[in-house]
């Protein structure tokens, strides 16, 4: 048969037609958590951040200065701003398109990346807004600019029509967009008007030149449903009201603005507050460019480390030699902080934003806090002793009870039956010590030779432990598995309960990256949480993060928690030589020491979950826990993977 007739016959489907390739936002539907890191709650909620953190970076650029928030009854919300507006004209690299639809429609599309339209932004991929458009089944986004009122409508990230004008708009000028977010992502998550009133009150306190109005639809009983935000008092306020009227050591907390400009010749400014108190907890809440950054990073160890150089230079300077041993954990424990800076180009982890990671952020937080606090200090003499006095005496405490839980440890070993399968640490220090409970032997073995023999120990369980919410309590003691755990943690059942009697500083859950592991987990978090929860107040309880994945390349390995990261890396290369060869681990018996080592048991390098209850909502955790671990088991791998978080910190 000649040639050409064989092409005539066939039918014509394989062309180009046929080659596949994810446009515009498809690839954030496809996996959304790589966007928005997840689709529970709280990535619900950080699309409400990404529109409003739009809105703030218009204010903080000096364009705006109200904003609106409001959550209507069919949890959609509204966001307007009186700033410049979203572009609508056509855009110079696609002109059959108005700028707003490359904004919305296009990843990496935005007016943040050089610094001309916006000196400090929260915002800096170009992302944040059409991630939010994909990941809605309804998005109208309006723009009132030059006297005219412009309308873009949008479903799933896809344009229903060109912009159009849709009226005259004499006195406005701003963006609204209004979102629903797509229950096909989130499913069952709704809105918490709770939660959205905190964030947006800590928004206008990181910004003293804004005025934000919220109102919502939805009456949680608790949540005003209109209220108005406006606070020229700034972080100071803030601190006044997060601390609720607790007692203080400085008469005045600790407080300025340092503008980068004018000392160090670069954009960008820093504001702080810092009180201490000797009747709670402290705590650090840190923002870069109004964005929450929850897990710190540079610009907080800048602040630290003037205050800790600030206090022991003091000491110094009046002769008090026991400052020398204040540490920063000395600082933190009853010092109240709040860190806000504004930088240029600030680095982020992620795209929720959790950590900064900017080096010089840590620079000059450090030089701009360290001068104000060396002269208020030399200023306010009676502040800086009750300080003084106050931190001498955490760390004599701190020292004395490591003194004692070391006396504490070496009795404690002596006396207690230790279980026979228990693999302890030579330590006779509590400090530093860890129990990892692993699941079933063979895991044990590689985890016998991955470990620290001095600080780590180990306690294989064989199968699964017994299901504390079923079980009546007379079976709690008989049961083998709970016996053991209990016996090496050391702490007592039931009344005979003691925390103090902990034989390790941190209990580490270790199970396989899978549904059998994940169950065990589950099991044993909740014992934890049912029968020892001042363990997990106290943030002794911890999880592992075993990767799923590794990939070689020629010398070059690397692991992944997750497929999303896997596919991540392999679109992005590792920086090896050669084919990417990559394995998948069945479990941690798989593992070989090396591995195990460097990604789940080694400190310098591992990642670990910290199990902590959410303080918002305590009761609901044990709603939860309760609904979980009652009658439907094939809930329980889905609570682990959707709401780790809702649980648990990130603790490197
Ligand atoms: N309310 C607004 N007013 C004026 N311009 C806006 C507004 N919202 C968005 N823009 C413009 O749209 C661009 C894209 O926004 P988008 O949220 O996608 O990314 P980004 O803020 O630049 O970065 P990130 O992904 O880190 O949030 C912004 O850079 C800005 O130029």
């Amino acid at each position: 048969m000649p040639d050409d007739l064989l092409t005539q016959d066939a039918p014509a489907t394989y062309d180009a037609s046929s080659i596949e390739v994810l446009e515009g936002l498809e690839p954030v539907r496809k996996r959304p958590g790589m966007y928005i890191g997840g689709t529970d709650e709280r990535a619900l909620h950080h699309l409400v951040a990404e529109v409003l953190d739009n809105s703030m970076d218009e204010a903080v650029a000096g364009h705006a200065n109200r904003i609106e928030v409001e959550l209507h009854a069919d949890h959609a919300m509204t966001i307007r701003d009186n700033g410049r507006g979203i572009p609508i004209d056509p855009h110079p690299k696609f002109p059959e398109k108005s700028a707003l639809e490359v904004i919305l429609c296009t990843l990496h599309a935005g007016g943040k990346f050089s610094g001309k339209a916006y000196e400090t932004s929260g915002g800096l991929h170009g992302v944040g807004a059409s991630v939010v458009n994909a990941l809605s089944d309804s998005m109208v986004v309006q723009v009132a600019r030059d006297k005219t009122l412009y309308e873009q409508r949008f479903s799933r990230g896809v344009p229903l029509g060109p912009v159009e004008k849709v009226g005259a708009a004499p006195n406005r000028r701003g963006t609204t967009v209004t979102f629903h977010a797509d229950a096909d992502i989130f499913g069952h998550h709704k809105f918490k008007p709770a939660r959205l009133f905190k964030s947006i009150r800590s928004k206008a306190y990181l910004f003293s030149g804004v005025e934000i109005r919220w109102k919502s639809a939805i009456d949680d009983g608790e949540t005003p449903q209109e209220a108005t935000f406006h606070f020229p008092g700034g972080l100071s306020d803030y601190l006044r009201e997060t601390m609720n009227g607790a007692s203080t050591y400085a008469e005045a907390p600790f407080s300025g603005t340092v503008d980068f400009q004018q000392k160090f010749r670069t954009p960008g400014k820093v504001e702080w507050a810092i009180n201490w108190t000797p009747s709670r907890d402290g705590f650090l809440q840190s923002y870069c460019n109004t964005v929450p950054t929850p897990e710190g990073g540079t610009h907080v160890a800048g602040f630290w480390a003037a205050i800790l150089k600030g206090i022991k230079a003091y000491g110094e300077l009046v002769g008090n030699k026991k400052a020398a041993q204040i540490t920063r954990e000395d600082l933190i424990a009853g010092g109240c902080a709040l860190v806000s800076c504004f930088i240029r180009e600030p680095e982020f982890v992620g795209q929720t934003k959790d950590r900064l990671a900017t080096v010089e952020a840590q620079r000059l937080v450090e030089n701009a806090v360290r001068d104000h606090f060396d002269n208020w200090l030399a200023a306010d003499t009676k502040s800086a002793g009750a300080i003084l006095d106050f931190l001498v005496l955490r760390a004599e405490e701190r020292m004395r009870r490591r003194q004692e839980k070391e006396t504490q440890r070496k009795s404690a070993t002596k006396k207690l039956r230790l279980p026979g399968k228990l693999v302890d640490c030579s330590s006779n220090t509590r400090e530093g010590t860890e129990l990892f409970i692993v699941e079933g032997d063979s895991a044990g073995g590689s985890a016998k030779m991955a470990r620290d023999r001095k600080t780590q120990a180990l306690l294989p369980l064989r199968g699964k432990i017994l299901n504390v919410l079923g079980a009546a309590s007379s079976k709690l003691g008989s049961n083998a598995e709970i016996n053991d755990l209990t016996q090496a943690l050391g702490v007592g059942l039931g009344s005979r309960f003691n925390i103090d009697d902990l034989r390790y500083d941190r209990i580490i859950i270790m199970t396989d990256a899978d549904v059998d592991g994940a169950h065990i987990a589950s099991l044993l978090m909740t014992f934890f949480f049912t029968q020892m929860r001042p363990m997990i107040d106290a943030g002794h309880l911890y999880l592992a993060c075993p990767p799923l994945f590794r990939l070689t390349q020629g010398a070059k390995r690397v692991y992944c928690i997750d497929e999303a990261e896997k596919n991540e890396l392999l679109e992005k290369g590792i920086g090896g030589k050669g084919k990417i060869d990559v394995s998948r681990f069945k479990g941690l018996g798989e593992m070989d020491a090396k591995d195990l080592k460097e990604t789940t048991m080694d400190p310098a390098s591992r990642k670990l979950i910290r199990v902590t209850i959410d303080e918002d909502e305590p009761g609901e955790t044990g709603d939860l826990v309760e609904r979980l671990m009652g009658k439907k088991p094939e809930l329980r791998f889905q609570y682990i993977q959707e709401n780790a978080r809702f649980v648990a910190e990130l603790d490197v």
